[in-house]
C-alpha cells in the first residue's frame, strides 16, 4: 500500500514533529498542502496538547498527527488525549512505543514510530505499527549513529512495512534517493523550520539560513541523550565539559529548555538550535506549499532525467 494511501494525503510528505516548533499554524498548513502535518507534543501536558490539537482542527479539515516524544513523563495522558480527539496519525520519538500500541490500534490510529536502528525497526514491527519511519543521524534533534543512507536500505530489508526515510533530505534529489533506497516516502524536518508559517524566533529562522554544511554538532552522546544542533558558545561550553567527562546531571543546565531559549526567546548563542546537516542547503524562507510543490516537482523532474539518461 503506498503511504498516500495509508495516511489520505496528496504527496508523500510528511512533516518532522518537533518539540515547541510544530504547533497547529505549521502542521495545518502542511496537512493543507497535502502533505501531512504533525503536532510536536514534546514536553507538554495533556491539556496543553488538546488545546493545540484543537485549533490545529479548525485550521485544516485535512489528517494530521501527533507526535509523542516518549521522553515525556506525561505519555500517559496524552495518549488518552490523542484517542480522545480522533487524532488520525501518530508518530514517535525517542524510545518504544510499545505501551501504547494496543489502545491506539484499538482507536483505529495509525502508528509510526521513528527508529535509528535496525533492532528497533524489528521491536516496533513485531509489536504492529503500520509503518516505521528510519531516520539517520544527518536529523536535527534527538539522533542515532547511523546515516540514513546505511540505515534506510537495511531497515526496508528487515520488515515487512512501508519505511518512510527521514535525515537529510530536503529537496526533490533527497526525496528520489530516499525511494530508490526503497522508502515510499520521506519525513522532512529541517527544510519546514525555514518555513514562513513555522513559529520559531525570526533568529532561528536566520541562523539556519546562515549555516554552512559543517556547521551542526551532536553534543550528549557521551551521557546517552545525543542531539544535533547549531554549533554555537553553548556547544562548545557542552562539548568541552563533555570531554571533561562531566555528569549528565551536570550537564543538565545547558539542555534544560535550552530548546525553548532558542526558540522562544531567539537566544541562538545560549540556546539549542536544533537542526539537521542539510542546513546549509537553504537560502531563503518560503511559505509551506512553496516548499512541498518545490520538492515534489523537483523529484518529478529528477526522475524525468533519470529515465531519459
Ligand atoms: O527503547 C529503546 O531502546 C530506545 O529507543 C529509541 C531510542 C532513540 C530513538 C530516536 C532517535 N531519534 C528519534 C526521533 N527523533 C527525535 O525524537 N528527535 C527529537 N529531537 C528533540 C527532541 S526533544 C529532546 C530530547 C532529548 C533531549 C532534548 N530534547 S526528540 N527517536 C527512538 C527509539
Amino acid at each position: 500500500m503506498s503511504l498516500t494511501t495509508l495516511l489520505n494525503i496528496k504527496y508523500p510528505i510528511i512533516q518532522g514533529g518537533m518539540a515547541n516548533i510544530s504547533l497547529a499554524e505549521l502542521a495545518a498548513a502542511v496537512s493543507n498542502a497535502g502533505g501531512l502535518g504533525i503536532i510536536g507534543s514534546g514536553g507538554w501536558d495533556a491539556n496543553r496538547l488538546r488545546d493545540e490539537i484543537v485549533k490545529c482542527k479548525k485550521l485544516t479539515d485535512k489528517p494530521f498527527g501527533v507526535n509523542l516524544m516518549l521522553m515525556n513523563p506525561h505519555c500517559d495522558e496524552l495518549a488518552k488525549v490523542i484517542v480522545e480527539e480522533g487524532v488520525k496519525v501518530v508518530t514517535t520519538g525517542a524510545g518504544s512505543p510499545g505501551p501504547y500500541i494496543e489502545m491506539f490500534k484499538a482507536a483505529g490510529i495509525k502508528i509510526i514510530p521513528v527508529v535509528p536502528s535496525v533492532a528497533l525497526a524489528k521491536r516496533v514491527a513485531r509489536l504492529g505499527v503500520d509503518a516505521i519511519i528510519a531516520e539517520g543521524t544527518e536529523s536535527g534533534g534527538h539522533v542515532g549513529e547511523l546515516t540514513t543512507m546505511a540505515l534506510l536500505p537495511q531497515v526496508v530489508d528487515a520488515v515487512d512495512l512501508p519505511v518512510i526515510a527521514a535525515g537529510g533530505i530536503a529537496d526533490g534529489r533527497g526525496m528520489v534517493a530516499a525511494m530508490a533506497l526503497g522508502a515510499c516516502g520521506v519525513q522532512i524536518g529541517t527544510r519546514f523550520l525555514t518555513a514562513k508559517e513555522c513559529p520559531v524566533h525570526e533568529n532561528y529562522k536566520q541562523a539556519i539560513l546562515k549555516a554552512k554544511d559543517t556547521d551542526t554538532v551532536v553534543t550528549g552522546r557521551s551521557v546517552g541523550v545525543p542531539v544535533r544542533c547549531l554549533k554555537n558558545p553553548m556547544t562548545r561550553e557542552y562539548v568541552a565539559l563533555e570531554k571533561k567527562g562531566v555528569s549528565a546531571e551536570e550537564l543538565e543546565y545547558l539542555t534544560l529548555g535550552s530548546l525553548r531559549k532558542a526558540v522562544l526567546d531567539g537566544d541562538v548563542k545560549g540556546g539549542s538550535v536544533m537542526v539537521g546537516q542539510v542546513a546549509g542547503m537553504l537560502s531563503k524562507v518560503q511559505t509551506v506549499s512553496e516548499i512541498i510543490e518545490d520538492i515534489y516537482n523537483h523529484a518529478s523532474k529528477v526522475m524525468e532525467d533519470l529515465k531519459v539518461s
